[in-house]
Protein backbone atom coordinates (compact mmCIF):
# COMPACT_ATOMS: atom_id res chain seq x y z
CA UNK A 1 0.00 0.00 0.00
CA UNK A 2 3.03 2.56 1.05
CA UNK A 3 5.50 1.24 -2.01
CA UNK A 4 5.29 4.64 -3.61
CA UNK A 5 5.86 6.93 -0.62
CA UNK A 6 9.06 7.73 1.26
CA UNK A 7 7.34 6.80 4.65
CA UNK A 8 10.77 7.61 6.54
CA UNK A 9 11.36 11.36 4.87
CA UNK A 10 7.88 12.03 5.36
CA UNK A 11 6.70 13.98 8.33
CA UNK A 12 4.55 12.29 10.95
CA UNK A 13 1.31 13.52 12.92
CA UNK A 14 -0.82 12.16 15.03
CA UNK A 15 -4.59 12.01 15.85
CA UNK A 16 -6.84 10.35 19.06
CA UNK A 17 -9.54 9.18 18.90
CA UNK A 18 -10.90 9.26 22.98
CA UNK A 19 -14.03 7.30 23.92
CA UNK A 20 -16.13 6.54 27.23
CA UNK A 21 -19.29 5.31 28.23
CA UNK A 22 -22.47 6.65 30.08
CA UNK A 23 -20.87 5.52 33.34
CA UNK A 24 -17.57 7.22 32.63
CA UNK A 25 -15.31 4.21 32.08
CA UNK A 26 -15.58 1.60 29.07
CA UNK A 27 -16.00 -2.05 29.25
CA UNK A 28 -15.34 -4.30 26.39
CA UNK A 29 -18.45 -5.92 24.26
CA UNK A 30 -19.26 -8.91 23.32
CA UNK A 31 -16.58 -8.47 20.25
CA UNK A 32 -13.95 -7.52 22.68
CA UNK A 33 -13.80 -3.58 21.70
CA UNK A 34 -15.04 -0.79 23.67
CA UNK A 35 -18.57 -1.13 24.53
CA UNK A 36 -18.55 3.13 24.61
CA UNK A 37 -21.23 5.55 24.34
CA UNK A 38 -19.58 8.79 23.58
CA UNK A 39 -15.76 9.49 21.27
CA UNK A 40 -14.52 13.32 21.89
CA UNK A 41 -14.06 15.43 19.15
CA UNK A 42 -13.01 18.78 18.12
CA UNK A 43 -13.91 21.74 16.31
CA UNK A 44 -10.21 23.00 15.21
CA UNK A 45 -9.52 26.42 15.34
CA UNK A 46 -6.08 26.80 13.25
CA UNK A 47 -3.70 25.27 11.27
CA UNK A 48 -4.70 21.91 9.05
CA UNK A 49 -8.35 20.44 8.59
CA UNK A 50 -9.33 24.46 10.72
CA UNK A 51 -12.84 24.49 10.94
CA UNK A 52 -13.52 20.93 10.83
CA UNK A 53 -14.48 18.48 13.45
CA UNK A 54 -11.43 16.01 14.05
CA UNK A 55 -9.81 14.06 16.76
CA UNK A 56 -7.12 16.34 18.80
CA UNK A 57 -3.55 15.45 17.88
CA UNK A 58 -0.53 17.20 15.72
CA UNK A 59 2.75 17.20 14.32
CA UNK A 60 5.48 15.32 15.81
CA UNK A 61 8.66 16.80 17.05
CA UNK A 62 12.20 16.10 16.33
CA UNK A 63 13.57 13.48 18.87
CA UNK A 64 9.74 12.48 19.94
CA UNK A 65 8.00 9.17 19.62
CA UNK A 66 4.50 8.92 18.94
CA UNK A 67 2.66 7.94 21.70
CA UNK A 68 4.70 11.16 23.14
CA UNK A 69 3.22 13.29 20.34
CA UNK A 70 -0.56 12.15 20.71
CA UNK A 71 -0.46 12.33 24.88
CA UNK A 72 1.60 16.09 24.35
CA UNK A 73 -1.08 17.22 21.29
CA UNK A 74 -4.19 16.24 23.47
CA UNK A 75 -2.77 18.25 26.69
CA UNK A 76 -1.95 21.07 24.91
CA UNK A 77 -5.71 20.41 22.46
CA UNK A 78 -8.00 20.45 25.42
CA UNK A 79 -6.00 20.20 28.89
CA UNK A 80 -6.44 16.25 29.68
CA UNK A 81 -3.97 13.55 29.55
CA UNK A 82 -4.99 10.34 27.87
CA UNK A 83 -3.58 7.47 29.99
CA UNK A 84 -3.89 4.36 27.60
CA UNK A 85 -3.67 5.54 23.93
CA UNK A 86 -3.26 2.53 21.74
CA UNK A 87 -2.04 2.62 18.00
CA UNK A 88 -4.86 1.10 16.04
CA UNK A 89 -4.34 2.60 12.51
CA UNK A 90 -1.92 4.37 10.61
CA UNK A 91 -2.37 6.52 6.98
CA UNK A 92 -0.45 8.20 4.76
CA UNK A 93 -1.95 12.00 3.45
CA UNK A 94 -1.11 13.32 0.70
CA UNK A 95 -2.29 16.59 -0.92
CA UNK A 96 -1.48 19.82 -2.21
CA UNK A 97 -0.06 21.55 0.75
CA UNK A 98 1.63 18.60 2.49
CA UNK A 99 2.56 15.17 2.71
CA UNK A 100 2.38 13.54 6.25
CA UNK A 101 2.55 9.99 7.85
CA UNK A 102 -0.44 10.00 10.43
CA UNK A 103 -0.69 7.94 13.35
CA UNK A 104 -3.99 6.56 14.51
CA UNK A 105 -4.45 6.00 18.39
CA UNK A 106 -7.87 5.27 20.50
CA UNK A 107 -7.43 5.34 24.22
CA UNK A 108 -10.51 4.86 26.86
CA UNK A 109 -8.91 6.18 29.89
CA UNK A 110 -8.03 10.37 30.60
CA UNK A 111 -7.55 12.81 33.69
CA UNK A 112 -8.99 16.00 33.89
CA UNK A 113 -11.96 17.76 31.83
CA UNK A 114 -11.62 18.73 28.79
CA UNK A 115 -11.89 22.33 28.20
CA UNK A 116 -11.77 25.00 25.35
CA UNK A 117 -7.69 26.45 24.28
CA UNK A 118 -6.43 28.76 21.56
CA UNK A 119 -6.39 25.50 19.12
CA UNK A 120 -9.88 23.56 19.90
CA UNK A 121 -13.15 23.50 20.88
CA UNK A 122 -13.73 19.97 22.38
CA UNK A 123 -17.45 18.32 22.69
CA UNK A 124 -18.54 14.61 23.12
CA UNK A 125 -20.76 13.30 20.56
CA UNK A 126 -22.52 10.03 20.56
CA UNK A 127 -20.50 7.39 18.44
CA UNK A 128 -23.62 6.42 16.44
CA UNK A 129 -24.15 10.86 15.56
CA UNK A 130 -20.42 11.89 14.69
CA UNK A 131 -20.84 14.79 12.43
CA UNK A 132 -19.13 13.17 9.37
CA UNK A 133 -20.26 15.83 7.10
CA UNK A 134 -17.96 18.76 8.99
CA UNK A 135 -15.00 16.10 9.09
CA UNK A 136 -12.32 14.52 6.64
CA UNK A 137 -13.83 13.07 4.19
CA UNK A 138 -12.36 9.95 4.11
CA UNK A 139 -12.67 9.83 7.86
CA UNK A 140 -16.18 8.36 7.54
CA UNK A 141 -13.99 5.10 6.02
CA UNK A 142 -12.21 4.49 8.68
CA UNK A 143 -13.69 5.99 11.91
CA UNK A 144 -16.52 3.83 12.58
CA UNK A 145 -14.17 1.18 12.37
CA UNK A 146 -11.88 2.53 15.31
CA UNK A 147 -14.62 3.23 17.29
CA UNK A 148 -15.75 -0.23 17.35
CA UNK A 149 -12.47 -1.73 18.30
CA UNK A 150 -10.40 -2.10 14.97
CA UNK A 151 -7.82 -1.28 12.98
CA UNK A 152 -6.85 0.14 9.77
CA UNK A 153 -3.94 1.30 7.69
CA UNK A 154 -5.07 3.45 4.94
CA UNK A 155 -3.40 6.02 1.90
CA UNK A 156 -5.34 9.39 0.85
CA UNK A 157 -4.31 11.29 -1.32
CA UNK A 158 -6.53 14.58 -1.47
CA UNK A 159 -6.47 17.74 -4.50
CA UNK A 160 -8.39 20.85 -4.18
CA UNK A 161 -9.68 19.99 -0.35
CA UNK A 162 -11.45 16.15 -1.88
CA UNK A 163 -9.87 12.73 -2.02
CA UNK A 164 -8.65 11.67 -5.20
CA UNK A 165 -7.31 8.11 -4.17
CA UNK A 166 -8.80 6.17 -1.44
CA UNK A 167 -6.90 2.79 -0.68
CA UNK A 168 -7.83 0.95 2.69
CA UNK A 169 -7.01 -2.50 5.09
CA UNK A 170 -8.71 -2.97 8.13
CA UNK A 171 -8.55 -5.52 10.67
CA UNK A 172 -4.28 -5.42 10.31
CA UNK A 173 -1.81 -4.44 12.33
CA UNK A 174 -1.33 -0.45 11.80
CA UNK A 175 2.75 -0.40 10.90
CA UNK A 176 4.43 1.96 8.34
N1 LIG B 1 -6.86 13.31 5.87
C1 LIG B 1 -6.85 13.53 7.20
N2 LIG B 1 -7.82 13.00 7.97
C2 LIG B 1 -7.82 13.21 9.30
N3 LIG B 1 -6.90 13.96 9.96
C3 LIG B 1 -5.94 14.49 9.22
C4 LIG B 1 -5.87 14.31 7.82
N4 LIG B 1 -4.79 14.97 7.38
C5 LIG B 1 -4.20 15.54 8.44
O1 LIG B 1 -3.17 16.21 8.45
N5 LIG B 1 -4.90 15.23 9.55
C6 LIG B 1 -4.61 15.64 10.94
C7 LIG B 1 -3.40 14.98 11.54
C8 LIG B 1 -2.93 15.96 12.55
O2 LIG B 1 -3.60 15.71 13.79
C9 LIG B 1 -3.43 17.30 12.01
C10 LIG B 1 -2.31 18.11 11.39
O3 LIG B 1 -1.44 18.58 12.38
P1 LIG B 1 -1.57 20.09 12.97
O4 LIG B 1 -2.78 20.17 13.80
O5 LIG B 1 -1.45 21.07 11.87
O6 LIG B 1 -0.30 20.07 13.86
P2 LIG B 1 0.02 20.95 15.14
O7 LIG B 1 1.40 20.51 15.55
O8 LIG B 1 -1.05 20.82 16.19
O9 LIG B 1 -0.10 22.40 14.61
P3 LIG B 1 0.90 23.59 14.39
O10 LIG B 1 1.71 23.71 15.65
O11 LIG B 1 1.70 23.25 13.17
O12 LIG B 1 -0.02 24.76 14.20
O13 LIG B 1 -4.38 17.04 11.02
Amino acid sequence: MFEDDPIGDLPAATLCHLLRGAAGNVQPDDDGGPDADEALLIHKKRGVGSGQWVGPGGKVEPGETVRECVIREVREEVGIDVLDPEKVGVFVYRSDDWDAVIHVFRATEYAGTPEETEEADPRWFPVDDIPFDEMWQTDREWLPNVLDGGTFRGRFVYSDGEPQEVSLETGVTPSV
